[in-house]
């Protein structure tokens, strides 16, 4: 089968490798649509993430979706022709998290395109059934790819505890901030804040049902969210940027008694942060990391058209010409790039 690899930064070769065999309790997926997330474009440009270095050659891409090409022994829920999306992390069902149900927080998880597993810029890709769902037929597979940023963002909306009529503040207008915005408007936000620095991403967070939108480069945020909740501060606000100053300013931003929650994954290591306010104010100042038990609300809001996940794709190119669609990935008006693999 055919596979790109990443061999060195800024580098994709194309192979071929032995298609692979379901092993018991597995499914073998012709792979059809791959999301290009920003970590991969990170791996493409830097050839690591933190400790996370490439040091074989890596297939990228795990935002994934496809058919089923066989099925391996004791698989009884899927069957060959059935499309289906994967979940791309498969923890080891055994450690205190896994066992605690906290199952993304698995220090042993074997995740797509995490050095050392491989991902699915693949024609085939060989994935444990319990981690595959399947897609309705109003659901496309190129939609049900994107299931895995969306579940980023239904775990976000859960761990913010997004409550009906709630005012949410989403810093961050990329394909997670976007998301994240849906979800809660599905969770029953009243209203969705986004800010950013880039205009034609705000533009595109107003048509995709943004309340109302930010542009932190040029105007104050304190004085927009002090209009925007007369003065009280927003219930909720997600951070979904990885900015410092954008984690700085979620203090200020949120009301007392709110809720903040990071999912933006900063460059720095540490950002100086007003702690004596996070007590005064009793704020809930929380992480998010990936996601668990998201999948299938995730497909059950696409199918039911309270998500529209094709809105946020620019651009569909063939896996043959991947750098090309990893170049295009990153020009700064792109919100998300999908691949299309095979016929
Ligand atoms: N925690 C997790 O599980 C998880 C999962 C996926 C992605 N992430 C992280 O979430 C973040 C968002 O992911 P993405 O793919 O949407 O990234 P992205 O880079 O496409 O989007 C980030 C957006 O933030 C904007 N931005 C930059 N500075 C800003 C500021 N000061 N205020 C407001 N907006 C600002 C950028 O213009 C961009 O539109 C990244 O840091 C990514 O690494 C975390
Ligand atoms: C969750 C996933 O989208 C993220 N890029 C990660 O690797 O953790």
């Amino acid at each position: 089968m055919q596979t790109v690899e990443l061999t060195e930064p800024g580098v994709f070769e194309h192979r071929e490798r032995d298609r692979p065999d379901p092993a018991p309790g597995e499914i073998l997926v012709r792979v059809t649509h791959v999301g290009i997330c920003g970590s991969d474009i990170h791996y493409y440009e830097h050839g690591r993430i933190g400790d996370y270095v490439v040091e074989e050659p890596l297939i990228l891409g795990h935002e994934s979706a496809g058919e089923v090409a066989a099925v391996g022994d004791g698989v009884t829920e899927f069957e060959p022709g059935d499309e289906v999306t994967l979940e791309p992390g498969v923890p080891c069902g055994e450690c205190a998290r896994c066992r605690a149900g906290e199952y993304n927080l698995c220090p042993d998880v074997e995740f797509m395109a995490t050095p050392p597993d491989h991902g699915a810029f693949a024609e085939y890709v060989a994935w444990d059934a319990d981690f595959a769902y399947g897609l309705p037929e109003s659901v496309s597979t190129r939609a049900g790819a994107l299931c895995e940023p969306l579940s980023v963002a239904i775990h976000v909306a859960r761990r913010a505890d997004v409550e009906l009529g709630d005012s949410v503040l989403v810093s961050g207008a990329g394909p997670i901030g976007m998301l994240v915005g849906e979800a809660a408007r599905a969770a029953g936000a009243g209203s969705v804040l986004v800010s950013d620095v880039v205009e034609t991403k705000l533009e595109r967070a107003a048509e995709y049902g943004a309340t109302a939108t930010v542009n932190v480069a040029e105007e104050s945020l304190t004085d927009t969210v002090d209009e925007f909740t007369d003065g009280e501060g927003v219930d909720v606000v997600i951070e979904a940027s990885g900015a410092a100053q954008s984690v700085k300013s979620t203090v200020d931003a949120v009301r007392r008694g709110g809720t903040v929650v990071c999912v933006g994954l900063a460059a720095e290591d540490e950002i100086p942060i007003q702690t004596n306010e996070i007590v005064d104010k009793e704020l809930d100042f929380k992480g998010s990391f990936r996601f668990r038990n998201t999948y299938d609300d995730a497909v059950s809001l696409l199918e039911r058209g309270a998500v529209d996940v094709e809105r946020i794709i620019d651009f569909e190119m063939p896996m043959s010409d991947l750098t090309a669609a990893f170049e295009r990935a990153t020009e700064p008006d792109v919100v998300k790039g999908m691949v299309r693999v095979g016929e």
